[in-house]
């Protein structure tokens, strides 16, 4: 199928399913697409289009609910979205290995976000360092000014730093503003005062000022999680000393590090999704703090109590809000906070972080252990077997059949919906 022209002037100004019309005649759709399509399921066609752009439809992720979760001595069920087969089981089964031991514990550093301001133009960078630090009674007042709403529900302007960094083009002053965003994730009230503080700033000092931005480097909002696990409910200590080597290869070279932690954020993620905030923010955020000692290390740690059982222990940036981006415009997330049962935006970080851990403990669990292909291949096998066109009752029979013969590939997966189709 070849898209004969992208050029569709005026494509935004028409509604979902004009826009629909217009791309199926330009990429040559059939009218099963269209009714594909136009079926956008529990999000209506009018919400979706008020939050992105050029809308033809949606795109429907499984939700799936992880349990045996004990959070901070509660008992929390967690709404996933995830496309990933195991990814749910993993944190059942992590968080079902940790319950006799009280399950996590979570805590935040605060809900501080930075916005930075960028100066440049200026010979004396040090002294322009001064001018604006003489000024934080300024730029808290226009920080504040800037954001109400903020300040009334306890937030708004916490402290300014000033640093300077020495670029390619020159020295810059970089002014980080730092706010306390409560139950928002932030980007907007933040980024609002760093537009409102820019020009203030190069007036003071002369120079002249371009990028005015949050910092998804969230390092002001880390959320911790830690829970331990027994050895007897682990499996035994070869088991731990095994989730240990994994840490530890993980933690000293980054080939390792970057899947270690892409486990971490199958659960992360999944919960971000689920409750409409922002996974590219926190994505972002994870990454650069695994770097920040200028190697790309783990997200998590793993050590031996003084009895012998595994601990683990999880602190990352975690930016996500209760108010604002899809979180209550999207009717499914709204769902997903309310099953959570989340009142503050710290609540829902330390949640995350928790999840995040679980995966991690089960994944290491698997790969210290059997291999991570038995359990999620096995699960895969649904998918499998749909991808090779079975229906109804058959992706069962087919999954099942493919688990039996340790064989979950497509190929055998075609022969077995041959030979059932008889
Ligand atoms: C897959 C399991 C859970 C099987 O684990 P198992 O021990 O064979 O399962 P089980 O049948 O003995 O059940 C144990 C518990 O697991 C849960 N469980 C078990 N099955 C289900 C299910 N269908 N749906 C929901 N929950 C399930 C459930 O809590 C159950 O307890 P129960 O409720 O029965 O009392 C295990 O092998 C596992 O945890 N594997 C890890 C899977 C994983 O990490 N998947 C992520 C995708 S792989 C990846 O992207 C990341 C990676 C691996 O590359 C990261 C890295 O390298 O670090
Ligand atoms: N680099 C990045 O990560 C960027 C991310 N984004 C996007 O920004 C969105 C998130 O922005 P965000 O600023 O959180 O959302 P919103 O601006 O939609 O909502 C936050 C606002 O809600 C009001 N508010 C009401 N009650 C509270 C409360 N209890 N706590 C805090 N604020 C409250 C505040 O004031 P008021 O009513 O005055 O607004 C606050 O500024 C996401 O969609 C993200 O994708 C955007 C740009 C960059």
């Amino acid at each position: 199928m070849t898209t004969k022209t992208s050029r569709i002037p005026g494509l935004h100004k028409l509604s979902p399913q004009e826009r629909l019309q217009k791309v199926a005649e330009a990429a040559g759709l059939g009218d099963g697409v269209l009714s594909h399509l136009g079926n956008t399921g529990n999000l209506e066609a009018a919400t979706a289009d008020s939050m992105i752009e050029n809308v033809i439809g949606t795109l429907n992720i499984p939700l799936g609910i992880a349990t045996n979760m004990v959070i901070d001595g509660e008992e929390v069920l967690i709404p996933m979205a995830t496309e990933e087969s195991s990814v749910v089981a993993a944190v059942c089964n992590a968080a079902r290995q940790c319950r006799s031991t009280g399950g996590f514990t979570t805590a935040m550093s605060g809900s501080l976000m930075i916005a930075q301001v960028q100066l440049v133009g200026v010979s004396n960078p040090e002294f322009a360092r001064l001018q604006i630090l003489e000024h934080k009674a300024d730029i808290q007042a226009i920080c504040d000014e800037t954001d109400p709403v903020l300040v009334k529900h306890g937030g708004g302007f916490r402290d300014i730093e000033v640093r300077i960094l020495e670029g390619r083009t020159g020295p810059m002053v970089v002014t980080h503003l730092v706010v306390d965003t409560r139950d928002a994730m932030g980007a907007n009230a933040v980024n609002s005062m760093a537009e409102a503080v820019a020009p203030r700033i190069a007036e003071w000092t002369g120079g002249r000022t371009y990028l005015r931005i949050l910092s998804n480097l969230a390092d002001r909002r880390l959320a911790r999680a830690r829970a331990t696990w027994s050895l007897e409910d682990i499996g035994g200590a070869e088991v731990r000393d095994g989730i240990l080597a994994a840490f530890d290869f993980a933690d000293i070279d980054p080939y390792r590090a970057a899947t270690h932690n892409k486990g971490v954020m199958n659960g992360v993620s999944a919960v971000v999704l689920a409750t409409g905030n922002d996974t590219r923010a926190v994505e972002a955020g994870a990454h650069a703090y695994a770097a920040r000692s200028g190697q790309y290390g783990s997200l998590t740690q793993w050590e031996i109590d003084a009895d012998g059982n595994l601990t683990g222990s999880i602190e990352m940036p975690l930016a996500v809000g209760l108010i604002g981006g899809a979180t209550r415009s999207h009717p499914t997330a709204r769902i997903a906070l309310d099953i959570l049962g989340v009142e503050t935006a710290d609540r829902l970080a330390g949640i995350i972080a928790a999840v995040g851990l679980a995966q991690n403990f089960a994944a290491l669990k698997a790969l210290a252990t059997t291999g991570i292909q038995k359990g999620h291949m096995a699960l895969h096998a649904k998918n499998i077997a749909v991808m090779v066109g079975a229906v109804g009752d058959e992706i069962d029979k087919v999954a099942q059949e493919l688990v039996a013969k340790g064989k979950v590939r497509m190929d055998v997966a075609e022969d077995i919906l041959k030979s059932l189709r008889g």
